[in-house]
């Protein structure tokens, strides 16, 4: 295999909370970056005012940090295309980016999810769109709730890529003094750990709108690592995976905190609101896990592994189970030894 080249140009594509904090830290690592949004008045607020007011209220951007609304503008020259768009929208908004891709550039997902249409992970979807080889696609993932980090607060992730040579090289691109990322070569584990801490997310959040306290939420934490352990490691992932940043350090981070979209959307359920009246309080923002409670669920009947908590998240967010029944049937299970 060819030595990587190091990573001097990055296109960031999706302006959203961690699309545009990441760009942040990437021009903050000293490295050129580009982002794309899909809103004219986006770029053009980012470039004018060094601000994205919509999502990021507050944060100064860097100087040397320029948006564009043209996608193939952002990615010409790129040594690394970073992918920051809702996960079940990568799929079309990648194949209409696919006909300008750098042919060497490695492909860095951001997302958290699983595709509903297909039950792929990211890196799969990126794989088959883009067309390239699984060496090349590398994930971000971690305990990183964009507004902390925009706001530099010390925080720590992992650079996830097959090819330990471009993680590293992608790892020194997003080094900063606040920015300490790790590298693994675990995509499965790194992306079903991002993807499954979302869906127990919404779990604690509707034990805390129940009004219930630290046991239960720290209770739901744990058990959920463990279904999502046994699901990782069906498919593949090597159970370490899960003791991670990407595995218990997301998982504690977004059930813990209220900065945490799909905690505050259970939230919401867990008082008596609606899945439509939580999505409308969300304003746009998404929340991956009421979506991916789904397509998780289905990839746990196909492998034969029992999650029970995103069992009865789906069923509270996709077929009116209310969040009180549900926790009456999580703690009625049958008993068995931990
Ligand atoms: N926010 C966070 O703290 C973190 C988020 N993530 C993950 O990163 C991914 C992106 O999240 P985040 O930046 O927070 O999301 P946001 O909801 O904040 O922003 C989504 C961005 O994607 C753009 N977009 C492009 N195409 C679409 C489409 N078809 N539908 C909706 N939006 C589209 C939006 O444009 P427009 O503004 O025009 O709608 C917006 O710029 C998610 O998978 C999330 O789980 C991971 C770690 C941290
Ligand atoms: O992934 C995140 C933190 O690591 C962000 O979580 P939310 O999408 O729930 O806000």
């Amino acid at each position: 295999m060819a030595p990587v080249e190091p990573v001097r140009r990055v296109a960031v594509l999706g302006a959203g909370s961690w699309g545009t904090t990441f760009a942040k830290v990437l021009a903050d690592a000293g490295t050129e970056v580009r982002l794309w949004a899909r809103r004219r008045e986006v770029a053009d607020e980012i470039n004018a005012e060094r601000r994205n007011g919509g999502y990021l209220p507050g944060v100064e951007l860097p100087e040397g940090l320029r948006a564009t609304d043209d996608a193939a503008e952002a990615v010409h020259g790129a040594d690394a295309v970073v992918l920051a768009v809702p996960s079940q929208t990568l799929r079309e908004n990648l194949a209409g980016w696919q006909p300008v891709l750098p042919p060497e550039a490695t492909l860095v997902s951001l997302a958290k999810g699983v595709e509903l249409s297909t039950l792929h992970r990211m890196s799969q979807v990126i794989g088959e769109v883009a067309d390239v080889p699984m060496d090349r696609v590398a994930v971000v993932s971690g305990p990183n709730l964009a507004v902390e980090i925009a706001a530099e607060q010390p925080t720590a992730t992992v650079v996830a890529c097959p090819d330990h040579d471009r993680a590293v090289a992608f790892q020194r691109a997003c080094s900063t003094s606040y920015f300490r990322p790790y590298t693994n070569v675990d995509l499965i584990g790194i992306e079903l750990s991002g993807a499954c801490k979302n869906v127990i997310a919404l779990a604690c959040g509707m034990a805390v709108g129940l009004g219930f306290g630290d046991n239960t939420a720290s209770s739901l934490i744990t058990r959920g690592l463990a279904e999502t352990t046994r699901l990782g490691v069906a498919l593949g992932a090597e159970p370490m995976t899960f003791a991670g940043l990407a595995g218990l350090g997301d998982l504690v981070a977004t059930c813990m905190s209220p900065l945490s979209r799909n905690r505050t959307f259970g939230e919401r359920l867990g008082r008596g609101e609606t899945v439509a009246e939580a999505q409308r309080a969300a304003h746009g923002q998404v929340a991956e896990g009421v979506k991916s409670c789904s397509s998780i669920r289905q990839l746990a009947a196909r492998y034969g592994v029992e999650m029970p908590i995103a069992d009865v998240v789906h069923r509270v967010c996709h077929e009116g189970l209310a969040p009180a029944p549900a926790a009456v049937e999580l703690l009625g299970r049958e008993r068995k030894p931990e």
